[in-house]
């Protein structure tokens, strides 16, 4: 996903010491040492995890709690004591592993949902480094917030940090609101006073990409054999492309139904235009997106059954993950990037898409106004992502675009991005977090 290539670019240059999850479970009651390895200017140290962690803590309150809170999704929140443990005894561990590397003066920056608590164990375990704290996806709206059974709790634990960041100032004005409502802490400007007295930094610090790389791979990747042979099996039709992880958030099903639409209503497109949607699977064992599996290749199925030629198959549906070399060429041969989240921290797909593009035939973003991205990207194509007739006509208006318009639309976003990259993310979060703020 997009936090470990965002992070993978951001330290390779700089260097560190990455520690989190080895991907492995283990059965002993007690995990092994943390595993130690250094790749160029990185150190990691893994650490395996039960399956009952797993469980209880990734799976359950991580990823069926607050997921889908973050994301607006009340109905799909599924609360449990157990797990809430679960989430809070797993940060405990990793806050008592890393404590024993970190030396004095290292900044730590701590990242996502699944780690809020790290900050208050790490300082129960006696740190006094600076901490800091980056939420990669959406912080929703009070109400939806305090439905959560535990908000005290989490809104108390980043409290905790000294520099806590989101992705755009929707979401830093959502937070203030929680605290403010909360009773937690009062605010002047960016900065938090807790009423114990403890001040923190609050702001939007929204993520980029590895811009100039990601375009150089797109212009090499274009003229590879297999970019070769997927243009060729084109024959001449414009393609469209969409890529995201199985996720309810990223609005895939209302996509199809989208493109669906629009080559039943523009008659004269069908034959002319391939859809291709890349989506590997993600977090399997969780239910919602075990069924989201099967809804998804059934829906691209029957549009493909209904619609389709001798000649022609409208949708082209890829359920595995494309490596950045492919699919940056990808982006770069098609004709409009489709990328409709029904809420999203950031969404780096849109910023790739831009990133991928020949400066002399630029391909049309089509941008969910909901993901994070669309505050920064105003030469996409804003859709509502739940108006489905709306993200139609914007795909005949992308497709029918003028070169003039295009080239003009993503010179903007380009320059933007090109500015706005991921070192100078790193570099602009990790300044602030080394200043104590004014009292
Ligand atoms: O590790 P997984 O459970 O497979 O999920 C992948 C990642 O998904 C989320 O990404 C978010 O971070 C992106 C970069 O800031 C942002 O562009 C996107 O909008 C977010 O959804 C999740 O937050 C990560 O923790 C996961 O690793
Ligand atoms: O088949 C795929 C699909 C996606 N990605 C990458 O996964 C990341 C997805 O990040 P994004 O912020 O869009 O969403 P997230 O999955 O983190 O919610 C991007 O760098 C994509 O290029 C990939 O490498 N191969």
């Amino acid at each position: 996903g997009g936090l470990a290539i965002a992070l993978s670019a951001a330290l390779a240059q700089r260097g560190g010491l990455w520690m989190g999850w080895s991907g492995q479970q283990t059965d002993d009651k007690s995990p092994a040492p943390l595993a130690i390895s250094t790749v160029g200017k990185i150190t990691y140290a893994l650490t395996d995890l039960t399956q009952k962690d797993l469980e209880e803590y990734y799976q359950g309150f991580a990823n069926r709690v607050l997921w889908p809170i973050c994301h607006y999704r009340l109905d799909l929140a599924e609360y449990e004591r157990k797990e809430m443990s679960g989430y809070f005894r797993v940060n405990r561990f990793f806050a008592e592993r890393l404590a024993s590397l970190v030396q004095e003066g290292d900044l730590v920056w701590v990242h996502d949902y699944h780690l809020i608590p790290l900050a208050a164990e790490l300082r129960r375990a006696g740190l006094r480094n600076r901490l800091g704290f980056f939420l990669h996806i959406p912080w929703p709206p009070p109400d939806v917030f305090f439905a959560m059974p535990v908000h005290a709790e989490i809104l108390k634990s980043l409290c905790s940090y000294d520099v806590v960041g989101f992705q755009t100032k929707y979401d830093v004005e959502n937070f203030l609101g929680c605290l403010h409502r909360s009773g937690l802490a009062r605010h002047v400007g960016g900065i938090i006073t807790t009423t114990e007295g403890k001040s923190l930094r609050v702001g939007a610090y929204p993520i980029g990409i590895d811009t100039a790389r990601f375009s150089t791979l797109a212009a090499q990747s274009a003229t590879s054999r297999p970019l070769r042979k997927a243009a060729e099996s084109l024959r001449g039709r414009d393609l469209i492309v969409g890529a995201d992880r199985l996720d309810y958030s990223k609005g895939i099903t209302q996509r199809i139904d989208a493109f669906e639409r629009f080559i039943r209503s523009e008659k004269h497109m069908q034959g002319k235009v391939t859809y291709l949607q890349i989506t590997p699977k993600s977090r399997s064992e969780v239910p919602e997106y075990e069924a989201m599996q099967r809804v998804v290749a059934e829906q691209a199925g029957r549009v493909n059954g209904e619609l389709g030629t001798l000649d022609w198959v409208p949708i082209r549906y890829i359920n595995r993950s494309v490596p950045h070399n492919l699919l940056s060429g990808l982006y770069r041969l098609s004709k409009v990037g489709l990328v409709t989240p029904l809420r999203d921290g950031m969404n780096l797909v849109a910023k790739e898409y831009v990133a991928a593009q020949s400066e002399d035939d630029p391909g049309v973003l089509v941008l969910s106004a909901f993901a994070g991205a669309a505050r920064e990207l105003d030469g996409a194509i804003k859709v509502n992502p739940y108006d489905v007739e709306g993200i139609a006509q914007a795909l005949s208006t992308a497709l029918t675009m003028s070169l003039e318009e295009r080239r003009e639309r993503w010179r903007s976003m380009y320059d933007h991005l090109l500015e706005h990259d991921v070192q100078h993310w790193c570099e602009w979060f990790l300044d602030d977090l080394e200043v104590p703020p004014l009292q």
